[in-house]
């Protein structure tokens, strides 16, 4: 490949803008990808006039094991060092434990917590944020509710009344953190000048961001793709080898998409090659934190739960795949479609303790073999 070139400067007429009209850019979120997204961003905020070079940083307070407060150590050190030690965000990134604060003079937020949390950290927003306010989503997951599953991004519109675009991508933070080579997908609803400006918000030469319309698309791979990998960590933790776990990945990659288009029509095929699809499947099959449990609790039998083993492995950073595979049984069950999504189906069976990890590659009821599932569904 060649070699990353540098990014373009902005155009003089974006450079001569008023200081009043400049960004400014909260992220909502410290953990392990907030982090990265907040150095992301920050060394753009500092080079590109259009916007201010502080970058807030929400931080969900914890007192570190030394008794000190983790925002006073981010801010002392310019280190998270609890969810990503030994990296420095850029002095232009400021802690604040404070949500309404944080946010106040906003006028681009960055949403990446883990996906449970966001419904509260929307409901104390309400009212908070700027009026002509921009988001972006990062946040792999989708909530269920009584009249069926919603994004976390239109949550995240619905509840603030704001637009919001996604970000999602193969894109494990520690990798990015060290500034190694990765893409990302932006997905948008019908503004392609907002999302021409989160492109230009986290592109750098070491990470390039590509836009497409098709904002459910994006989304629901990046949120699917953590089920597909803990059925992925399974076959690790049993030992079954590479052919197995690359089908594993193509049978999941096939129920990704026909999941996403039966719940909105609309979502593109193309959506499915670009890095939010079938590299964030491949990258998080390989090497992500849900791979990662999954196996630990293949090789315990299953004995052992995955909150105890998130919180003893993690150590405080949180896995997403079980709550969504959970979460998508229920949308299955409740739509008749269980018969349809086998593998989806089979991995909140096995993790909720019903079936043995063994049974991700087995015959049953429900799961009369992967192939002929495949070959009948029109939806495939
Ligand atoms: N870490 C990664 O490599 C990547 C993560 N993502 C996605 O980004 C999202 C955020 O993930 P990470 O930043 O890695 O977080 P993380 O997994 O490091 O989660 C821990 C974060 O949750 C916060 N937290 C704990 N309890 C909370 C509460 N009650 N309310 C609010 N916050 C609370 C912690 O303070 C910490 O900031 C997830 O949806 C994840 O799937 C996406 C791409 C890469
Ligand atoms: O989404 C990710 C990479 O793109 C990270 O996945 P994990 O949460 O499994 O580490």
């Amino acid at each position: 490949m060649a070699p990353a070139q540098e990014l373009p400067p902005e155009t003089e007429a974006v450079q001569l803008g008023d200081a009043a009209e400049k960004s400014r850019v909260t992220v909502v979120g410290s953990g392990n990808w907030g982090s990265v997204a907040a150095k992301l961003i920050a060394s753009n905020t500092l080079r590109l006039p259009s916007f201010h070079d502080e970058v807030r940083m929400w931080v969900f307070e914890e007192i570190l094991p030394s008794g000190e407060k983790l925002t006073d150590v981010i801010n002392s050190t310019n280190e998270n060092v609890k969810y990503l030690p030994g990296i420095k965000l850029g002095n232009n990134v400021v802690a604040d434990p404070d949500l309404e604060n944080a946010v106040k003079d906003a006028n681009m937020l960055v949403f990446v917590t883990p996906h449970q949390f966001v419904e509260g950290i929307c409901k104390r927003l309400v009212g908070k944020v700027k009026e002509r306010v921009e988001a972006i989503s990062l946040i792999k997951g989708m909530e269920v509710k009584m009249e069926g599953p919603c994004m976390i991004s239109s949550l995240i519109s619905e509840q603030l009344g704001i637009n919001c675009c996604v970000l999602m991508g193969a894109n494990i933070a520690n990798e990015i953190a060290v500034e190694k080579f990765s893409e990302a997908t932006v997905g948008y609803r019908e503004n392609r000048e907002i999302a021409e400006k989160w492109v230009k918000l986290f592109s750098t030469p070491y990470f390039m961001v590509s836009p497409v319309q098709d904002v459910e698309g994006v989304e629901l791979c990046g949120t699917l793709k953590n089920v597909v990998a803990i059925a992925a960590g399974f076959v690790d933790g049993l030992e079954m080898g590479n052919n197995t776990k690359a089908a594993i990945m193509r049978i999941g990659l096939r129920e990704m998409k026909a999941f996403s288009k039966l719940l909105f029509p609309s979502v593109k095929d193309t959506t499915f090659f670009e890095s939010c699809g079938v590299a964030d499947l491949i990258t998080t099959c390989l090497g992500g934190r849900n791979r990662k449990v999954a196996e630990a609790f293949a090789k315990n039998g299953g004995k052992r739960s995955f909150d105890e083993l998130e919180a003893e492995m993690l150590q405080g950073q949180k896995l997403q795949g079980v709550s969504t595979a959970r979460e998508l049984y229920e949308v299955l069950s409740h739509r008749g479609w269980l018969e349809l999504f086998p593998l989806f189906a089979t991995v909140h069976e096995i993790s909720s303790g019903r079936l043995l990890p063994s049974a991700i590659v087995e015959y049953s009821e429900h799961k009369p073999n992967f192939s002929v599932v495949q070959g009948s569904a029109q939806y495939y």
